[in-house]
């Protein structure tokens, strides 16, 4: 308990400290983002990946962003996480630094820079032979803060329509995700029935009414 109140507060002052050098990066002044977050929230997860006989054929976090401002990643030697580039063509593993954390902008940080600082699109993989361990620790806004670009350049549009609140970006990333979910089974049923259609059809007509 002690531990884990420790590291939180720790990483809160770390996650400020990033921030400031951020809205820097963004041209902006050192407080911007955490003025933008109103109230800083955090959550601090655990994932464990147990090692699994066929690697190939599952993911241990299927590919997603995360939708706060920043995520600190702590992950053990073992491996697995991976991010896009090149407009989400390429995966690339990124390897474990003993002692170091990966920070990923969330969906917040990116639409606060207009999209100029991308939101890491990101899996972790499982392995054969270790299992796994990565703490993610999120920062995120207050429920109620605006999510809107904080500067739109010259000869830039904004990203967003209109501004809405973090709490209405968390809801519509939410129901966008189970669509998607939605329409994926959809289209999965729809090619097992298509196999099943297919060999039916391959098949002599006395071996189907036999
Ligand atoms: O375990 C990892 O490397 C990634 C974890 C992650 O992306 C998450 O918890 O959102
Ligand atoms: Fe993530």
């Amino acid at each position: 308990m002690k531990v884990t109140r420790e590291y939180s507060e720790k990483l809160m002052g770390l996650a400020c400290k990033l921030l400031g050098v951020l809205s820097e990066a963004m041209g902006l002044e050192t407080e911007a983002l955490t003025k933008a977050c109103v109230d800083m929230d955090q959550k601090v997860v655990v994932n464990f990946y147990p090692k699994c006989p066929q690697p190939d054929l599952t993911l241990g976090l299927k590919r997603h962003t995360d939708p706060g401002t920043i995520t600190l990643l702590l992950q053990d030697q073992v491996g697995g996480l991976q991010a896009t580039r090149d407009g989400g063509n390429t995966w690339i593993t990124v390897q474990p630094v003993d002692g170091a954390f990966v920070v990923n902008l969330g969906d917040h940080g990116h639409y606060l820079s207009n999209g100029r600082f991308k939101n890491a699109d990101h899996q972790a993989v499982v392995n054969s032979d270790c299992s796994r361990l990565s703490i993610a620790t999120f920062q995120n806004p207050a429920p109620e803060a605006i999510v809107y670009p904080l500067a739109v350049r010259e000869g830039e549009k904004p990203i967003l329509e209109q501004p809405m609140t973090f709490a209405e970006m968390y809801r519509k990333k939410m129901s966008k995700d189970l669509e998607l979910a939605r329409l994926k089974k959809l289209a999965k049923e729809q090619q097992l029935q298509d196999v099943d259609k297919a060999k039916l059809e391959s098949k002599p007509i006395e071996q189907i009414f036999a």
